[in-house]
């Protein structure tokens, strides 16, 4: 497993959101989380990345203990995510925000920004190559100057997966990748990926378009209510009676699509 929880947990107040939860995310594939609305998707994601800290439990990437680890230093790591209402600069162009995400990843300090050390430039450049190297990986090399606001949904996703993938994660968390776009560019984004699957990269995923999921993922886990219900393939979970209840019981419902 590239990344594992053991009884991951997380209680706010007398709300448990994440409960006991064990999860292995599996090297070279894409798998996914779904649920119903409040099940804990968002929060999981929260905790393998470092955005909170667990009440308990463990979270191990490749085999080290990440737990309490912060964002950044995970991030540092090689895990890389997006969330689900994509946090771009709308007022910049699509190149500066690509630019912005891989920084993380550089060392130059104050020191260097004031005196425009050698390191800077350098550092500089390679921000620059790798923003184009990863604009070409989602198609996007033709907009690169164009300002954000001015994209349509899907673009935006794509500079979202390509904010990701600056950084040269292993492993990338994306929060609803295809909510909000039409079942054309969902088929896009889907490709997209496959690519970076293809291209040696970890993906996992949380999204409500089952037909998507069912079609693309190659592990699925499933919450309710913080739990897991039910993990396995498309073909397992489908037919899961757990999921079919989840799903279709309560006032709880997914959106299909
Ligand atoms: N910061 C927080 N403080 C308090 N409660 C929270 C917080 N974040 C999430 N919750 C609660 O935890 C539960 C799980 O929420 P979460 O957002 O993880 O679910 P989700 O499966 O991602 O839902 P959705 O599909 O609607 O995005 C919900 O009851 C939610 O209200």
């Amino acid at each position: 497993m590239l990344l594992e929880t053991t009884n991951l947990t997380k209680k706010f107040g007398g709300l448990t959101a994440v409960d006991d939860v064990n999860f292995g995310i599996e090297e070279g594939k894409i798998n996914a989380i779904i649920g119903p609305n409040g099940a804990g998707k968002s929060t999981f994601f929260n905790l393998v990345s470092g955005y909170y800290p667990p009440t308990s439990g463990e979270v191990y990437f490749k085999g080290q203990d990440i737990t309490h680890l912060s964002s950044n230093k995970i991030a540092k790591l090689g895990i890389a995510r997006t969330f689900q209402t994509t946090n771009l600069f709308e007022k910049a162009t699509v190149l500066d925000n690509v630019i912005v995400g891989h920084r993380l990843r550089t060392s130059s300090n104050l020191f260097d920004a004031v005196f425009r050390t050698p390191r800077l430039k350098r550092e500089e450049q390679k921000c620059l190559n790798k923003a184009y190297e990863v604009l070409d990986f989602v198609d996007l090399t033709n907009y690169a100057h164009r300002v954000v606001e001015n994209l349509t949904q899907e673009q935006k996703k794509r500079v979202a997966f390509a904010l990701a993938l600056a950084t040269d994660p292993e492993l990338v968390f994306l929060d609803e990748p295809a909510a909000g776009v039409n079942p054309d560019e969902t088929d896009g984004l889907a490709i997209m990926m496959k690519k970076m699957v293809d291209h040696g990269i970890t993906v996992c995923l949380i999204e409500h378009k089952m037909q998507m999921i069912m079609s693309i993922a190659e592990k699925i886990m499933v919450l309710n209510f913080g739990k897991k219900i039910a993990e396995g393939t498309p073909d397992d979970i489908m037919n899961h009676e757990d999921v079919i209840k989840a799903y279709l019981g309560g006032e709880q419902h997914a959106e299909v699509k």
